[in-house]
């Protein structure tokens, strides 16, 4: 039965009605004394029904009291703390208010099981969704920050698996991608022996067909947890997918606690939004290399090399730190072409510029300087030491038995070598110079040979 609503109150309307009731048993009253054997001219007088309208007035005004008292401070506070929520939600403070919620704070207490008791417990299970929701919108904006603020493969893997681990139950994760046919390691966290996954069939599954999965991890792969070793509950394996095109596959693993549903929410948001960030990346990686280095022979081109040059000479300006240039011009190298055709030459170049790659420190530098010329850069080496090396170039190049068809083609190199601090330079340009110089007698004074600009000073 639906009793009409009589104000906007309905604690008002409820007051109302217990007067009304009120009234009604002060009416009634009197009869049902006269029933139950009390003498009419008793009961049945003005006086008498004043009194038992003034009695159901009382009960219904102590009625309405106890409601308010016993009812009203539940639903107050609901009500506050859903203002509160509303309010936060609303200036965009939620996630300090989030920070700060502990259950005293936030959580209703749940004393009965009635309507008020199950409104309290749906107030609660909403608020954990919210909370939740909310963690996940945060952990996700944190991932789109690192996809957008990134260009390289490397930084954008590590740190998604930083903030998988960080934010998740994920204890243990690796990220794979397909390079040149294969599936490399490109970061990984916690699996101690991530390159043996690579072989697994559920990892090439997921890669080749695109296929999430969920296995048990292989005996020999041990996790580092917060905990020493343990086995994980779980493995998920998640492919990372552009435009229907296969680029790698995440690994991840869970420790002692399971996935829970902000895990598997954040980790199918991650793999399925990677693509995009990891596609740009990888062409930007391909732009850079294609920018930097030379196509016939895979070492670094002059645009590059001189930029190089000019960052290694001002650290060793201010390092106060040697380095040493190399340059190199093949011998005669116009009879080549002209003998056996320019793709002959080409080859003859690739020789080269392979030699001197091989014969190369890390942290030199192989760069194509012009047609037949290469230009090498040694931070840290003297001019002596430079030399040296230029003398071990010279002699494997005129080792070096260049075969084509049945013509055995041996070529020479001619070499100048200049370093800082020996020749006190002003500048990368000058110190190419000079190495240019040094080369130039090398040629004049008879070819396969190295010389060092500093002698060649002595000499003059
Ligand atoms: N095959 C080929 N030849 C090139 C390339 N770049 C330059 N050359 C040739 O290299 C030759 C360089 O000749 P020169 O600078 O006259 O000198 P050289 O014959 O090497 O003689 P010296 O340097 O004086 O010993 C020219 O014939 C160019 O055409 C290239 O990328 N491929």
């Amino acid at each position: 039965m639906k009793i009409p609503r009589l104000t906007k109150s309905i604690f008002l309307d409820q007051f109302i009605y217990m007067q009304l009731v009120g009234v009604l048993i002060g009416l009634a009253f009197p009869h049902f004394l006269v029933w139950y054997g009390f003498a009419t001219e008793q009961v049945l007088t003005t006086e008498f029904y004043i009194l038992t309208q003034v009695a159901g007035q009382v009960v219904g005004l102590i009625s309405f009291l106890m409601i308010s008292l016993v009812i009203r401070p539940h639903l107050k506070t609901l009500s506050n703390k859903m203002q509160d929520i509303a309010i936060n939600i609303n200036s965009k403070d939620f996630l300090d208010y989030s920070e700060k919620c502990n259950e005293n704070m936030c959580a209703m207490e749940v004393v009965s099981n009635d309507e008020i008791g199950i409104s309290a417990s749906a107030y609660n299970e909403l608020l954990n969704a919210l909370m939740s929701a909310h963690e996940t919108e945060q952990v996700f904006n944190k991932f789109s920050k690192i996809m957008s603020e990134s260009l390289e493969v490397q930084t954008l893997s590590e740190e998604t698996v930083d903030l998988l681990i960080g934010a998740t139950r994920i204890e243990a994760a690796a990220i794979y991608l397909f390079k040149n046919g294969e599936i490399e390691l490109t970061s990984t966290r916690g699996i101690t022996d991530a390159d043996k996954l690579t072989k697994h069939p559920s990892v090439m599954d997921a890669v080749n067909k695109g296929r999430a999965q969920k296995i048990n991890l292989p005996k020999h792969v041990q996790l580092d947890g917060v905990l020493t070793h343990f086995t994980p509950s779980e493995v998920f394996i998640e492919p990372i997918d552009f435009k229907g095109t296969h680029l790698g596959v995440m690994v991840a693993a869970t420790g002692a606690l399971m996935a829970d549903e902000k895990t598997r929410v954040i980790l199918q948001l991650f793999s399925r939004s990677m693509g995009l960030a990891l596609n740009n990346a990888l062409i930007h990686s391909k732009f850079q290399r294609l920018a930097a280095y030379d196509s016939l022979t895979n070492v670094y081109n002059r645009r590059f090399g001189m930029a190089r040059l000019k960052e290694d000479f001002a650290r060793s300006t201010r390092e106060q730190s040697s380095l040493s240039v190399i340059m190199v011009d093949i011998d005669h190298f116009k009879n080549i072409n002209d003998t056996y055709g320019h793709l002959v030459g080409d080859k003859a170049i690739v020789i080269i510029a392979s030699i001197l790659k091989n014969i190369s420190r890390d942290g030199d530098v192989v760069v194509r300087y012009g047609g037949e010329e290469f230009l090498m850069i040694l931070p840290g080496a003297s001019s002596a030491d430079a030399a040296k090396v230029a003398e071990r170039i010279r002699h494997q190049v005129k080792d070096t038995i260049f075969k084509e068809d049945n013509q055995q083609i041996v070529m020479t190199i001619s070499v100048g070598v200049c370093g800082y601090p020996e020749i006190q330079v002003t500048d990368e340009v000058e110190l190419i110079d000079k190495a240019d110089q040094a080369l130039y007698h090398a040629k004049q004074s008879g070819r396969n040979r190295v010389v060092e600009f500093a002698r060649l000073k002595n000499i003059a």
